[in-house]
């Protein structure tokens, strides 16, 4: 019989033991377990729930299904910046072993990280515990120099694509020249843009995995997770006495709604996906944010559109192209009326994205306000940059929402007694294509190539 696919695995959960034979996995919200025994031959599952509870057992068997690994190379911690935290640390440990004189081990990560990545590493760097070094992930021969200067690199950290320019890591090629050059250096992957779902770079040469399962996990912002995965043996035992010694792992209320968000990671990820993909074209043909000779810079970035200089790369490895897109207005004040205008209703001002509900944010003055805006020029990160992340509310309601918000910020008009939309800010227009009549060629495009994914998956019924 061939393997359940992930879908249905992160739904029905592996049988549990329950006296009741309760559905649902029981919370088991209790610190402490009674021991029958001083026996250390007889020793329990469990004793306390800093070093292990049922309930966060229950959420690390179904990540590792999502990941295809075994359930203790899963380890569920309380963010995930916990998750970088404790592979960093691992990092640290492991460098110390060679005295104190040996050097801080250095990390190369990319030049476009997440604002939480880039203030812990430069923690770190500040206080000597590791060299963090950065480079642009999205080019491999930039990459590839920034490493081969180096004396010895011990890790590397990749995102793609990044969150939010959406920069895409050649993560296969990367990770190949990494441990040609050195097999023991560690690749860490942060794929909480993408999930388990659309990616697994286990299946390429990375050592570890970690996702904030605050966003696409779980789904809908009302718990803080981390999730760390490696199929390293002697990684994971490291991973489980620094979770174990400082009490970070994930909580069991927080282990038993991820459990619960998991479950429908399948239907939320696909509508949100294809929100974000009708909303993409919209914004790239309807509404003006579009490439042309005359227009480079105001164009909406996403990986799920063609015109995405990493189309083909990103699609290459990826199973879908997430829900997180930008754009750019050309002015910070445009940017900022549009993301707090009185029209919004449905997209909420909000950091964090992977959420059931969308919403839209300026990531400088956000996401991206802990690196220092001295960098962030240095590093071409637009002010203006407005980010978008889907949810799975109606398209045409988010596409409404969004366009009287534009008008309202003075951005786009409605020309044409409404049949065409035209950007004031760039001089692009396009048919008005709000609602259903926008939609054909996104589900031709979108749903075409899916159904025949699947279709090629479909087996004739067993003889009974
Ligand atoms: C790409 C990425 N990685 C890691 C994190 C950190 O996750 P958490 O907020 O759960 O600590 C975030 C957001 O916070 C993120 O956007
Ligand atoms: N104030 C927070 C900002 C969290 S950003 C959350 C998320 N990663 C996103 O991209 O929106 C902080 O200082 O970390």
């Amino acid at each position: 019989m061939t393997d359940l696919s992930l879908q249905t695995k992160l739904v029905s959960l592996p049988a549990h033991k329950d006296q009741h034979g309760a559905s649902v996995p029981p919370l088991y919200q209790s610190t402490t377990f009674r021991q029958t025994s001083l026996d250390e031959d007889a020793a329990q599952a469990y004793d306390y729930t800093r070093s292990g509870n049922p309930t966060r057992t229950i959420v690390q068997q179904q990540v590792a299904r999502l990941y295809g690994v075994d359930s203790d190379q899963v380890f569920a911690v309380s963010s995930g910046m916990t998750a970088l935290d404790v592979i960093l640390r691992s990092l640290v440990l492991n460098s110390s072993s060679g005295g104190a004189s040996a050097p801080p081990p250095t990390v190369i990560a990319g030049d476009d990280l997440y604002g939480g990545t880039q203030r812990l590493l430069t923690f770190l760097g500040g206080r000597a515990h590791a060299r963090a070094l950065h480079a642009d992930t999205s080019d491999f021969d930039r990459f590839v120099a920034v490493f081969d200067a180096q004396p010895r690199v011990d890790c590397v950290v990749l995102e793609s694509p990044t969150n939010p320019i959406c920069k895409v890591a050649d993560l296969p090629r990367l990770t190949a020249f990494v441990k040609q050059r050195n097999k023991d250096c560690l690749i860490v992957v942060d794929n909480t843009m993408m999930s388990g779902l659309n990616a697994n770079p286990l299946d390429f040469q990375c050592d570890v995995v970690y996702e904030s399962a605050t966003k696409y996990l779980n789904g809908h912002h009302d718990i803080m997770a981390g999730v760390i995965i490696t199929r390293n043996r002697a990684l994971a035992q490291q991973v489980y006495f620094i979770v174990n010694s400082t009490g970070c792992g994930l909580s069991p209320l927080e282990s038993w709604l991820l459990v619960r968000g998991l479950k429908t990671l399948g239907v939320r990820l696909y509508q949100q996906q294809h929100n974000a993909m009708v909303l993409a074209h919209w914004l790239e043909s309807s509404c003006g944010f579009r490439r042309t000779p005359q227009n480079k810079a105001l164009v909406t970035r996403y990986v799920g559109l063609r015109s995405h200089p990493q189309f083909q790369l990103h699609r290459s490895f990826n199973r879908g192209p997430g829900a997180v897109l930008s754009f750019e207005t050309g002015s910070f004040e445009h940017s900022k009326r549009l993301v707090t205008s009185k029209r919004l209703r449905i997209w909420a001002v909000t950091v964090s994205f992977g959420c059931v509900n969308s919403l839209i944010s300026m990531p400088c003055k956000m996401s991206h306000a802990a690196i220092d805006p001295k960098l962030r020029k240095q590093r071409e990160f637009p002010e203006d940059i407005v980010r978008l992340c889907c949810g799975i509310e109606n398209i045409a309601d988010l596409q409404h929402d969004l366009l009287a918000a534009m008008i309202d910020a003075d951005i786009v008009e409605c020309q044409d007694n409404g049949k065409t939309i035209f950007n004031k800010l760039n001089g692009l227009r396009g048919p008005n294509t709000t609602g259903k009549g926008a939609l054909p060629n996104i589900y031709d495009e979108f749903f075409g190539a899916h159904l025949a994914s699947t279709e090629s998956q479909v087996v004739r019924a067993p003889k009974l």
